[in-house]
């Protein structure tokens, strides 16, 4: 067999590692990026454009009857979720990972486009807009980092919503996690969220004077300072992408308040770049250079003195009496960067909320097919708090994958009686229960520290240590007051996370007065933005005013109290997240983001980064093993050659497939005998059926569908035949009709000839009379009256 001919990896003869590393590798420099393992997808990162994609070749993937028909690629996997949703009325699951690079987004991007076309029946502007919000959301949810030029720094689940036709009906997109500590700071070489340097680059001189913005080396967090020299990234994003940032300004001008977004964005720029100094006499602090707090205080439609006042000083409710105390410089920098961060998410949830007003389209029953991108797992030279969200959610989509893939499979096996061979695969629930058990796991144990206001990052270490050393997966580095980190063996390898910041991030709260400030800004769009609350997951949710102890105290805990109900009501979302005190937006988006995969059927795509280098043509073997190694490909080619990734119940088996062997209106009992004798029609006998369910292999599903079609055919070809008999013999009557009409024209005409020359003769009563008989007589043979009728008039002429 030659090397890299094999689509799918599930049917290699051999198989060990190093063999599928070889097959792998050919078809990569062959330029056959996708390949299978049974039914799910591997995609390696081409880092070039390769002419694979487009309608035309989308088009060649539509409604395929088997997905060996065509070689492997994004556009089957996105057909077959469609094809299934279409048939079996359940939701479905595109999940796509891989680690920060791989090609999850570029990927996400390609199946929505397909999907679209896929139910391209009429043209819709619904289906072009959902396409074309995604360089808006990339715009302000994705950044450079070390390691992609465009990394996803939220992540996020894009529902498409179909009636029972298979119509478009909407869409949604749900955030997740987005990593707002990024308008603040991040890590060398790294940049700000896109939009602020499309910002600088696609607006005008006059407009950004407008927005009483100057150059942008004169901000914190866009200039020199932030990583990288100003001409790079003009020369670079201003100069190829300036098409797409006056596209991106165009889009948002549609959201009808451009304005009210640019003061947003321009006021954390400002805000940032505030400066606070020790007062000796106040013992406070007090700002630098009040002249950009005043910028700031325009931008956001508020009173300086207001803002300057909320900035350097905390205000208290004690027994319904104020009490105002003065900050030090490290509350003060807290709180200008927790008010940075909240007009960006808020902002950003805003976006969201207007994109899925503008999806929303027909507001009726159907079902979703669903695309998950998370940000992909993460190891930098520095790990901080935002490294640590993002590898614990990938970890919880690992655990999904596994789950799915190997736990629920061989359980049910077992509780089915069936007979397959255990296959053995690495585990990481272990890493889930460090993360989010309860009451001593790591974020429980994070959420009590953030609770005491004396607490600070060394004694968050200590209290990690104590209670998460005899974990197997976590180690604190070194007790030395000077290292202040901590290493977590992930499923995707070792990672060393440093402890400074961990707690401010967490808290992550604004102070009541920079809140109330907020609220009765005179800009109405920024007084909305924080008059909406914040849901369990973090995202901004529909304006409702609500004072600031309801929206920290009271939503929170009601969101908890419905995210627990649903675990209870779900046993598969309990093994999932079977942590039942849940306090902060990362455990509610897992909770609230596993309750959609729960719902629907997944597919799963595995996205692999071929090197470390963004080139093209370079397979870099170690770096390629290590992430087969660790997403489980081995264990999943043998639990797919030797499980059956298919299991249904006799129920919807008999629903689906009555049609092999039985008749359309034959009532037949689902029982395993039953659908036994529909199986046997199956050309591979690898099948098995157990106490309730049919175990079937992946490929079957593509055979019965092909069994189904094939009874279609021969039911439509009855059909024709049937018609054509009943048709035929209608022919034949009619042509009998038509000649024994034509014997009795040729009698009457013999009849009439005789007549005829009889009338000619005598013309008489008598023989009147005769011609009368002879006319009735005749027009009782034959139904031609009109002829009868034309004959008499004529014979009535001659007379
Ligand atoms: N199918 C593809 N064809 C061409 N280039 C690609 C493809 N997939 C990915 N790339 C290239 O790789 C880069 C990184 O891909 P992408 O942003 O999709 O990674 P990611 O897995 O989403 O990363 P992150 O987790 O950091 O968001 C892209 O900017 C693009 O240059």
């Amino acid at each position: 067999m030659d090397l890299g001919s094999v689509h799918d990896l599930a049917q290699l003869p051999t198989l060990d590692a190093k063999t599928l590393l070889d097959h792998i590798k050919a078809r990569y420099h062959n330029h056959m990026i996708y390949t299978y393992i049974g039914d799910i997808l591997i995609a390696l990162n081409p880092f070039v454009h390769l002419n694979i994609y487009g309608p035309d070749i989308g088009a060649r993937y539509n409604n395929l009857r088997f997905k060996s028909d065509m070689p492997p690629h994004l556009y089957a996997v996105s057909d077959s979720a469609y094809q299934n949703l279409c048939r079996t009325g359940n939701n479905q699951c595109c999940v796509i990972s891989g680690e920060s690079g791989a090609g999850k987004t570029e990927s996400t991007k390609i199946v929505v486009q397909h999907i679209t076309q896929l139910c391209k029946h009429e043209s819709s502007a619904l289906h072009a807009k959902i396409v074309q919000v995604n360089p808006l959301l990339e715009a302000f949810g994705n950044a450079k980092t070390a390691i992609n030029d465009n990394s996803s720094r939220f992540g996020k689940y894009i529902e498409i919503k179909f009636n029972t036709e298979g119509g478009l009906l909407g869409g949604k997109i749900s955030e997740y996690l987005l990593e707002k500590s990024r308008v603040v700071g991040r890590g060398k070489g790294e940049r700000n969220f896109h939009i602020f340097y499309y910002m600088f680059a696609g607006l005008s001189p006059e407009q950004l004077k407008h927005n009483l913005l100057d150059k942008p080396e004169y901000h914190r967090n866009v200039g020199t300072t932030s990583g990288y020299h100003e001409e790079r990234w003009v020369s670079t994003s201003g100069k190829t992408k300036h098409g797409s940032h006056k596209h991106i300004l165009f889009v948002l001008s549609c959201f009808q308040d451009i304005q009210g977004i640019l003061a947003i964005l321009a006021a954390i720029l400002h805000i940032t770049d505030l400066e606070f100094e020790y007062d000796q006499d106040s013992d406070g602090v007090y700002i630098k250079d009040e002249s950009i707090m005043e910028l700031a205080a325009d931008m956001l439609g508020l009173p300086a003195e207001e803002l300057a006042e909320s900035l350097i000083s905390n205000v208290t409710d004690v027994r319904g009496e104020k009490m105002i105390s003065l900050k030090n410089i490290a509350s003060a920098n807290d709180g200008r960067d927790a008010l940075a961060k909240a007009l960006y998410a808020r902002l950003f949830g805003w976006i969201v909320r207007q994109i899925n007003s503008l999806l929303k389209g027909l507001e009726m029953p159907g079902n979703c097919i669903g695309i998950l991108d998370l940000a992909g797992f993460e190891n930098f030279e520095v790990n901080g708090f935002e490294q640590l969200c993002i590898n614990a959610a990938n970890e919880q989509l690992q655990f999904y994958f596994n789950q799915n893939v190997f736990a629920w499979e061989l359980e049910e096996y077992k509780r089915e009686g069936i007979k397959a061979k255990d296959v053995k695969f690495t585990d990481n629930r272990s890493l889930l229960d460090l993360f989010l058990k309860t009451p001593l796991g790591f974020f429980s144990l994070l959420d009590e520290e953030s609770r005491f206001p004396q607490a600070s990052d060394r004694t968050l270490l200590e209290k990690l240590n104590k209670n998460l050393n005899s974990s197997k997966e976590f180690s604190c580095s070194s007790k030395s007051s000077q290292n202040q980190s901590f290493t977590i063996n992930h499923y995707a390898g070792q990672v060393v996370y440093h402890t400074p910041g961990f707690l401010e991030k967490n808290r992550d709260h604004l102070s009541q007065n920079l809140f109330e400030v907020m609220q009765n800004s005179e800009s109405q769009f920024v007084a909305d933005l924080f008059s909406s609350p914040i849901s369990g997951t973090g995202a901004l949710e529909n304006k409702l005013v609500l004072s600031f102890d309801v929206i920290a105290f009271k939503i929170l805990p009601l969101s908890v109290l419905r995210d627990q109900r649903e675990v209870g009501s779900n046993s598969k979302l309990s093994t999932l997240t079977y942590y039942t005190v849940i306090l902060f937006p990362i455990q509610n988006s897992l909770t609230e983001l596993m309750a959609k995969l729960l719902d629907a059927e997944p597919h799963f795509i595995r996205c692999i980064k071929p090197n470390n280098m963004k080139c093209a043509d370079l397979f870099q073997p170690e770096l390629v093993s290590k992430q087969l190694q660790y997403t489980g490909v081995l264990e999943t080619i043998k639990i797919r050659r030797q499980g059956f990734a298919t299991r249904i119940p006799f129920e919807a088996f008999m629903e689906r497939y009555k049609l092999i062997s039985y008749g359309l209106t034959e009532s037949v009992l689902p029982t395993a005998k039953n659908c036994t004798n529909s199986l046997k029609r199956l050309p591979s006998k690898d099948w098995e059926v157990g106490k309730n369910k049919v175990f079937l292999k992946y490929w079957h599903a593509e055979m019965l569908n092909d069994l189904i079609r094939e009874q279609m055919v021969r039911i439509v070809h009855c059909q024709r035949f049937a018609r054509g008999f009943i048709d035929r013999k209608r022919v034949r009557w009619l042509r009998k009709m038509s000649q024994q009409q034509t014997h009795d024209l040729k009698v009457f005409s013999n009849q009439l000839t005789t007549q005829g020359d009889l009338t000619f003769q005598c013309v008489s009563d008598q023989q009147a009379h005769d011609v009368q008989r002879l006319q009735e007589k005749v027009g009782s043979a034959c139904p031609e009256v009109s002829l009868i009728q034309i004959l008499t008039s004529r014979f009535a002429k001659m007379n």
